[in-house]
């Protein structure tokens, strides 16, 4: 088992309920949208590469934001997002299945599914383009990715350390996201995509995750080598596609 010591209560209880959470009874077979063609597409169109989260709530955030989440999706790809990222864990983040198949059926772009996903079974749940996989709590990442890959989704392996990262390398992960939100205390520190994000690594597509608000934070993590960045709570706060195109019209050096 993998260790888990240390961690915030909180995310001891996603766990426990994700452990308990059964998967799909047939396998998926998928047919991806490309997330780097995507991210590309943007750089070209001369925006910011911009994964937009559709997060109705969490153990951070005050309350839930219960809009149509086709909608928000709809508002997200309005502003400029380049992807977009579906919360499917039901207890803690009001996210559903259900929710990211309305929503990728409804835009174009990359639909990553965000959940704590423990065992192989637990993939074929529901179809997305991306599945992520967080380093710190998959305890045989190869296996998962390459059941993944097998399945036609594209991986992202969040981590949060140097080691998680080396992890995700062996594992062969092209997509790595380095999550700024420090599992076992919940806080939140930009500088960890600065101190570890792997350098000079031009085969993997980098994303920068978590506590990213401002333009000054964009600026800040795409001069640190940020491919993407995945934003929810200051894109869920207020105007979805106002928020969406501050961040997506960013001027950056990048
Ligand atoms: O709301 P923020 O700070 O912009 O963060 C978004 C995203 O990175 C965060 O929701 C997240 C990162 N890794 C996760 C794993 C599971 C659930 C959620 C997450």
């Amino acid at each position: 088992m993998t260790d888990t010591g240390g961690i915030a209560p909180a995310v001891e209880s996603i766990l426990a309920t994700a452990r308990q959470r059964g998967g799909g009874d047939e396998r998926v077979s998928v047919d991806p949208r490309p997330l780097p063609a995507a991210i590309q597409r943007a750089e070209a169109a001369g925006r910011v590469p911009i994964i937009a989260e559709i997060k109705p709530t969490s153990p951070t955030t005050d309350g839930e934001r219960r809009d149509d989440p086709v909608e928000l999706a709809e508002q997200m790809v309005d502003g400029g997002a380049t992807a977009l990222s579906v919360l499917t864990e039901p207890e803690h983040f009001g996210g559903s299945p259900e929710t990211l198949r309305a929503v990728r059926e409804a835009v174009d772009v990359p639909v990553l599914r965000k959940d704590f996903i423990l065992r192989e079974d637990q993939l074929d749940t529901v179809e997305a383009d991306l599945i992520l996989l967080i380093a710190r709590f998959v305890d045989d990442l190869d296996e998962l990715v390459t059941a993944a890959r097998e399945r036609g989704f594209q991986v992202l392996v969040e981590t949060h350390t140097e080691a998680e990262v080396e992890t995700a390398l062996d594992a062969g992960a092209e997509i790595i996201g380095v999550n700024n939100r420090d599992l076992a205390r919940l806080d939140v520190d930009l500088s960890t995509f600065e101190s570890v994000a792997p350098s000079g690594s031009e085969d993997v597509t980098l994303i920068a995750e978590s506590g990213i608000s401002t333009q000054g934070d964009v600026e800040r993590m795409r001069a640190a080598g940020a491919d993407a960045l995945l934003v929810g709570s200051a894109i869920m706060d207020g105007d979805v596609a106002a928020n969406t195109r501050r961040l997506t019209t960013t001027e950056t050096e990048q």
